[in-house]
């Protein structure tokens, strides 16, 4: 047995590195978690390697915790470490299973032998009772116990499970027949070999979950595991629903809104090989699952799969590497993939809907000239439509307010950006840091009383719809319970549903007849190289709510740039000409999939640190460039709006090798990490930024 455990205390200094030596506790291996004696304090730990001896002097850990965490998700987050530039302690802590619960346990009561003696006196009731068992005493405990006292009765406590699948969503649904072309890629992920990858590009509605679905039966058929990762689950509920339906008790989900408890539960099930299909959203990558076989990412091009705390991993990379090192096959799906995708990954298509229904006709309206959120013609649709739904990816009643007498804007104290209104909560809001403050009657510069309210937001265009007498279902981030919303429209006969992108995700309703997006351009006015994959992205998943079922259906692209390149696809449902394009344009100004971008921002409140910072890493990088092998252009540093009562600064690099550009910025930022001068300033690193 080795003598030494090589151990990571799970701090979150970037300086601190382990492995550090502990001696070994009966039993650890690459997994066990400990609490271990790390300076002054007790830190959680986790085993990452074993050794015969130490050439430290080693010391005893506190305890060793349960359960151990698997060996491959160790290797992962070493993975990880590496790739999104930050540190191993950060990493495990993502794969600890849920904490803030413990395993439920209840009273559980068999029958003895001595029960079934023939001899024994017994009233109606108590024979009624014994004929039950085994099972959970639930409210007879007391008479049970009276059986006990008898020698009747064994009652020892067990772990019941908390089920948080309640899988009634409508009838259990017909395995539908495959078409051809589901078939063909249902087979060819069948033949697929280990560490394969392949794209699913199939348009709006043509099926991919059935896809998955058998895909996923025939791996569990050969006895290996299935991991399925979806955008957001509280919106996404009837992929997860088509999988327990499917599948029953060996899937498991895992997202944030299960209480403590059933999140740990299911974590547990999946540890002990109880369950073997997980569904969950990003974080559900580092599921405990066995023995994988194969690894599906609903939706790729979703932006949720980004992790915007420390380590930044995408979930989707993460997902690759696990698929690689399991030996298990990686399957994308979307009707919008990313360019990265396209360009990397061998593609399977399904080109139509699965009903045979043709993409439903996309018109693009001019608002240049008109004044009110919605055109005439938007809004004549409207009140024509059966079911409708409209996106406008912004939040609240009006997104900005000035005074008329002077001009005062109304902004954020600790941001730099205006507060928006929200009518219902009386209520200006920060959207970035949360602030808010009541809705003001006066102007606290000139004290003037006229103070008007521009844009429109999802709050005051549901009200005006509301207003024409249209049943409104409100959709957005400030309604909350987005399954019962999404529920209640897919009921009702006849609505507009009105929301931000959540409107947009692979939603299934087969009587929608029309498709509105307010504003289209809003995310291109975003200065940012995702600009127009996110437009097209979005635009095209709205429109492919619509015309599902037999009635057909239409759509209506609202926007001040009616020329703009990503629209024009959209409209079209060109996703190949899109790709083609804006891999080109990719191609012309550097950006991935061509280079590997790496963001590093700086936040301080001392005013100017977060700039001198970030000016200091930059002359750093430039510096170390020549000598690095990472090809790489060093831009900025460039002040970005003051957030949550910090001053930033940020730059970019832009590289050619990936592996040289990480290690050449990770040795910069450390360096500057540990400086005294830069204490107060916060560092962010995040490679392939979203
Ligand atoms: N072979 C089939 N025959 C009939 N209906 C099918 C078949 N396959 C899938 N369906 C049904 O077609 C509908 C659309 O399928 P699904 O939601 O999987 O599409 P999708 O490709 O994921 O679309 P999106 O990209 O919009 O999410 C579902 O109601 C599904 O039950
Ligand atoms: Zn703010």
């Amino acid at each position: 047995m080795s003598r030494v455990v090589k151990v990571e205390p799970l701090t979150t200094a970037r300086a601190l590195r382990g492995p550090f030596d502990y001696r070994a506790p009966e039993g650890a291996v690459v997994g066990t978690r400990l609490v271990v004696p790390f300076g002054h304090r007790d830190v959680p730990a986790v085993v990452t390697g074993l050794a015969d001896d130490s050439e430290h002097d080693v010391v005893d850990v506190r305890k060793v915790v349960e359960p151990a965490l698997p060996p491959e998700l160790v290797d992962l987050a070493f993975w990880i470490a590496d790739e999104y530039c930050s540190t191993p302690a950060r990493a495990l802590q993502l794969m600890l299973p849920p904490g803030g619960a413990r395993a439920k346990t209840a009273l559980y009561a068999e029958a003895t032998d001595a029960a079934r003696d023939p001899e024994v006196r017994l009233t109606g009731a108590q024979r009624a009772l014994l004929d039950s068992l085994p099972r959970f005493t639930g409210g007879d405990t007391a008479a049970l116990r009276r059986l006990e006292g008898r020698g009747l009765v064994a009652i020892v406590p067990r772990v019941v499970r908390r089920v948080p699948l309640q899988v009634s969503v409508g009838a259990v649904r017909e395995r539908p027949r495959p078409t051809v072309a589901q078939q063909a890629a249902i087979d060819r992920l069948t033949a697929a070999g280990p560490g394969e990858q392949l794209l699913l590009h199939g348009v709006t509605g043509s099926g991919k979950t059935e896809v998955y679905l058998q895909a996923a039966e025939r791996t569990l058929a050969a006895g290996r595991s299935v991991l399925v990762l979806v955008p957001e689950i509280g919106l996404t509920p009837q992929i997860v629903a088509r999988f327990a339906e499917r599948f029953g008790d060996t899937v498991a989900v895992l997202h944030s809104q299960l209480s403590a408890g059933e999140r740990l539960d299911e974590w547990m099930r999946l540890h002990r090989g109880e369950a073997r299909v997980c569904v969950g959203p990003r974080s559900a990558v580092f599921a405990p699952l066995r023995d994988l076989g194969l690894v599906i990412v609903d939706e790729e091009h979703d932006s949720s799969y980004k992790h915007e705390g420390d380590p930044r991993y995408d979930a989707r990379g993460v997902a690759a590497q696990r698929a690689a090192a399991a030996g298990a096959v990686l399957v994308v799906g979307s009707a919008t993939p990313r360019p990265e995708s396209i360009n990397a990954i061998p593609r399977l298509q399904l080109a139509e809907r699965v009903d045979g229904q043709g993409m439903p006709p996309v018109r693009i309206v001019d608002m240049r000239s008109a004044p009110n959120a919605l055109h005439p013609d938007t809004h004549a649709a409207l009140m024509g439509a059966r079911k409708a739904i409209v996106l406008l990816n912004r939040r609240g009643w009006s997104n900005f307010l000035n005074c008329q007498t002077c001009g005062h804007a109304w902004e954020c104290p600790q941001c730099d950006v205006t507060l928006v209104l929200h009518a219902a909560q009386r209520e200006m809001a920060c959207h970035h840091c949360g602030h808010r403050e009541p809705v003001p009657r006066r102007c606290p510069t000139c004290g003037g009383v006229s103070i008007a309210r521009h844009g429109t937001g999802t709050e005051r265009l549901a009200d005006d719809l509301a207003q024409a007498g249209v049943p409104v279902f409100r959709l957005d981030a400030d309604v909350g319970r987005g399954a019962q919303v999404l529920a209640a429209f897919g009921r009702a006969e006849r609505g507009i549903l009105v929301g931000t992108q959540m409107v947009a995700k692979g939603h299934d309703f087969p009587d929608v007849d029309l498709g509105v997006v307010v504003d289209a351009d809003s995310t291109l006015r975003f200065p940012d190289f995702r600009a127009e994959e996110r437009t097209f992205a979005l635009v095209t998943q709205l429109a492919g709510r619509a015309g599902r079922g037999h009635a057909g259906g239409r759509v209506l692209v609202q926007t001040l740039d009616p020329e703009a390149e990503s629209l024009r696809f959209a409209a079209q449902h060109d996703s190949d000409g899109f790709l083609r394009a804006e891999l080109g344009r990719r191609r012309a100004l550097r950006y991935p999939p061509f280079a590997t971008l790496i963001r590093v921002v700086c936040g301080a409140e001392a005013p100017g640190a977060a700039l001198r910072t970030a000016t200091t890493i930059a002359t750093g990088l430039r510096e170390g460039e020549p000598d690095s092998g990472a090809g790489a252009q060093i831009l900025g540093p460039a002040r970005l709006f003051r957030l949550r009562g910090r001053e930033r600064a940020q730059l970019v690099v832009k590289a050619s090798d990936r592996t040289a550009a990480i290690a050449l910025v990770r040795g910069v930022v450390d360096g500057v990490a540990g400086g005294r001068e830069h204490r107060g300033v916060a560092l962010s690193v995040d490679v392939d930024p979203q």
